[in-house]
Formats: structure tokens, sequence, C-alpha cells
């Protein structure tokens, strides 16, 4: 079953956008059910839209992988009772077996039950804790500042605002707080939410003309976790309502933490007065891992799947893999199943060749142009002043940063930089590349676009 849906997630992640992979698949879990392969989802939420848009996928793909009749119950994963589970089951008909319409309405209100004296609910994913959290160069901070506030909610930072590239972890930690004071405090009410969830709660809200009900859920939480708040982004009503929310919970020293892929004065289309209380309490920054780090995730991955990884082997995928996490763990998902499904062992030649399209993709993509071009984009200058002689800092530092990242990305000598950049001598291309360098530990800011170049130019 674990190979199988190794397999799915893989597929799913090819199939999709990293936000949706990461917000609807990610969370689900197999498990063999009475009838063939159950999927457990986190929420009611992510229930309904799995089964709107990727059942049918994951029925096929069962059909396909596992040579069944590709019938796939889904149902919630917890916080409910034996019971009432069977009543999720049947109330949505995924699972076809029949249940007494008593048996329901005693089911159902066993579920209303449950409902009424759980804490709120949390949407929290128990497989992401500190634990199982590689800590580095890239996120000591991050992780250290996580679990100051998970320890002391309300009092430590408030509210605490993580930020990062994709796939870096930032999930994981806001799920790992939120495990870890649900542990220490099982009465606390804790939620944790994607941003797109947040507005399309704002939404229903609105259309049933429940704001009181919305607000009531919202204001009284002592834990408040929001994945990826750049999704607020010119949602007028949400942010408005996100501000109520957000000074309430402020001051009734409730614990705020949100994740964003940018620094808080930079998130696009978000109110001044709420990027302003985003950096109140403090602001962390998740950057991607270095090389042995990364080798460190990938052997800890492994070893939570039970499957034996070699350090060569490893070495060699956190070479290939560089920018993301997720990545990361794809590509060793690649591994684990190509070695099961063929019975070989998994060294570095089996490797290579489940890597192979990813290595062909990351060879072709890194080209001096190509990073010229991204670069030029994101400081939202022509690709034509990186040849140019302007010495104007707008011009001149963009085209220093994309000297230094031809460096770093590609194998070129410094004197083919230079011919690169309009026929530069290659002591200029040293000059920036050590510039560069002296910046990127002072400035955090600029480490961070860096970072997110780097991201953009190898994906
Ligand atoms: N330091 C780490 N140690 C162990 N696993 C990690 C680490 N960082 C990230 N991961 C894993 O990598 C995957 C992606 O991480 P996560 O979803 O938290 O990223 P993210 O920064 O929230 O990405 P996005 O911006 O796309 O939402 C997860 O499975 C997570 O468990």
């Amino acid at each position: 079953m674990e190979n199988f849906w190794s397999i799915c997630l893989s597929r799913f992640q090819q199939e999709l956008s990293a936000q949706q992979f990461n917000t609807w698949i990610k969370p689900l879990r197999v498990e063999t059910g009475e009838h063939g392969l159950r999927v457990l989802a986190p929420n009611r939420f992510v229930q309904q839209w799995v089964r709107d848009r990727f059942l049918q996928r994951i029925e096929s793909l069962a059909e396909e992988l596992l040579n069944s009749s590709g019938r796939v119950e889904l149902v919630l994963m917890d916080h409910v009772p034996a019971a009432a589970k069977d009543v999720v089951q049947e109330s949505q008909p995924v699972s076809q077996s029949a249940t007494k319409p008593a048996a329901i309405s005693n089911a159902a209100k066993s579920l209303a039950q449950a409902r009424k004296h759980a804490p709120a609910g949390s949407g929290l994913n128990p497989s992401f804790n500190f634990d199982n959290f590689v800590t580095g160069r890239a996120n000591q901070l991050a992780r250290a500042a996580a679990l100051q506030v998970a320890e002391n909610p309300g009092t430590a930072y408030n509210p605490l605002f993580i930020y990062g590239g994709v796939g870096l972890g930032k999930t994981h930690l806001l799920q790992a707080i939120g495990n870890h004071l649900k542990l220490q405090r099982p009465d606390a009410k804790i939620r944790y939410l994607h941003a797109e969830r947040y507005v399309s709660d704002v939404v229903k809200a609105y259309e049933n003309k429940s704001f009181d009900e919305f607000k009531q859920q919202y204001h009284s939480l002592d834990l408040l976790l929001i994945d990826d708040i750049q999704f607020f982004a010119k949602k007028n009503r949400t942010q408005e309502e996100f501000f109520y929310a957000f000074n309430s919970l402020i001051e009734a020293k409730k614990q705020i933490i949100i994740t964003c892929d940018t620094y808080p004065k930079e998130i696009a289309d978000v109110d001044e007065r709420l990027r302003t209380r985003f950096s109140w309490g403090l602001t962390v920054a998740v950057e991607p891992p270095e090389l042995e780090m990364r080798v460190a995730i990938l052997l800890k991955k492994a070893e939570a799947a039970r499957f034996l990884l070699h350090e060569d082997v490893a070495f060699f995928i956190a070479k290939q893999v560089r920018s993301s996490v997720r990545e990361l763990e794809g590509a060793l998902n690649r591994i684990i199943a190509m070695s099961n499904f063929t019975g070989r062992d998994a060294d570095v030649n089996l490797a290579k060749e489940a890597l192979k399209d990813l290595i062909a993709v990351r060879g072709r993509q890194v080209t001096i142009e190509n990073i010229q071009k991204t670069v030029a984009d994101y400081y939202k200058i022509k690709v034509a002043e990186m040849y140019s002689k302007k010495r104007s800092r707008n011009f001149a530092r963009p085209r220093q940063i994309a000297m230094a990242l031809a460096r770093e990305l590609t194998n070129h000598s410094f004197p083919e930089i230079g011919e690169a950049f309009g026929g530069r001598h290659h002591t200029t291309v040293m000059h920036a590349c050590d510039e560069i360098e002296q910046l990127r530990q002072n400035d955090h800011i600029l480490a961070r676009d860096i970072a997110f170049l780097v991201q953009v130019i190898r994906d």
C-alpha cells in the first residue's frame, strides 16, 4: 500500500501545481479498507474537494497499479468515533455499503456530539512534528522560534511570521507547532488552515450571512496557524475580516502564526495595515538547505519509509536536487518505487535511471541566458541591461547577481561569463561574485531574493 501511495504521490506531483498538491493531496493518507483502498482526508473540506476533483484519478491509479476494481472509499481521518465514522462514509456516498436509516441517525447524533465536544476542528496532520524536522543553518532560527512559540503561545512572539520559497518546510513547522501544543494542552482550540480556505470561509459567510458565526469561530481560537498568506492578495473582504480576527486574537494574547512566500513588507496586493501588523512579532526565514542538510533530510525520510538508503546515493540525489525539500522527497520516492518494483538494489545507477528526466531537465535549463532573463524579469529591467555598460545601481546590482548565479549554477568559467555579459573582463565577474557573496551574508533581503531566484532558475 505504501508503494502504491508513493507512486500516486509522485504522479500527482507531476500533474498538479505544487500548491494544489500540497493543499489537497499531501495531507491524504491511505489504508486497506473493507472493500479495497481507503483514502483518509484530514477534514471535510479536503474530503469534499478531493471527491470532486481527484477521486476519479485516484481510482484510475488504483485500477492501473493495484489491478483493483478501482473502487475507493474516501473518509475522514480524525476526531471521529468509530460509529460516527460510518456515517461520514455513508452520508458521503463514496462507499456503497448499506446502513439502515436508524443506524444512520444514531451515528449522526454521535458525530454531532463528537464535534461539539471536540476542540475546534484542528486541520492538523500528526505526521509533521519537531522530531522529524531536520535542522540546519537554513532553518535553525525558524525552528527555534517555532518551538519557543509552541511552548509559550501568546507570550513569546506574536505573530510569528515564517517566510521562504516553496517546499522548504514552512507548513511542516506550522503543523509541528500545532501538534506540539495539542499534546501539551489537549483542550486548546487550535486551527490550522491554508489561506485559500480562509478566503472560501469568508465567501461562505458572505453568502449565508453568517458572519457572526464566522467571527465566533475564528476569534475564539487559542492558536491560529495560517499557511501561505500571500493568497490574500486582492481579496479585500478577506483582508478586512482577517484584520479583525488578527486584532482580536492578539489583544486576547492568543497566538497567531503565519507563513508566506515573502517578507511581510513585500507581500503584493495586501493592505498596508495588515502588512505592518505581520511584522509586529518576529519574522524568520527558511532558506534552501545546504548539501549536508539535504543529505540528512533524505536519510531521515528514507528511515521513516523503512528504506535502506546508501549514503552515496543520498549524496547523489542531494547534488541533483537543490532547491526544495519537496522535490527531494519526490526524487527519493521515485527511487524507492523503482527499487521496489524492479527488486533492484538502490545504488547510484538505479538513482540515475530513476531521476533521468529530472537530471536532463536541470541540465538543459540552467544557461546563462536563462539566468540573465530570470534576474532581469525579477528586477524589472530589460535583458539588454545585462550586456550594457550602464553603471547605475539599478542595473549594476542585478547584473552582478546574474553573474554570481551564472558562476554558481553553470560550469562556465569567469572569462566565459564575462563574455556573455557584454564582453566584460573576467576580473569584473570575480569581483561581482565576491561582492554578492559578502552581501548575501549581511543583507537578508538580498539573500532571500537570491534564494528565490535560484529556485526559479532551477525549476
Ligand atoms: N527541514 C525539514 N526536515 C524534514 N522534512 C522537511 C523539512 N523541510 C521540509 N520538509 C518536508 O518537505 C515537504 C515540503 O515542506 P512544506 O510543505 O512544509 O513546505 P512549504 O515551505 O510549506 O511549501 P509551500 O510554500 O509550497 O507551501 C514536506 O513533506 C516536509 O515534511
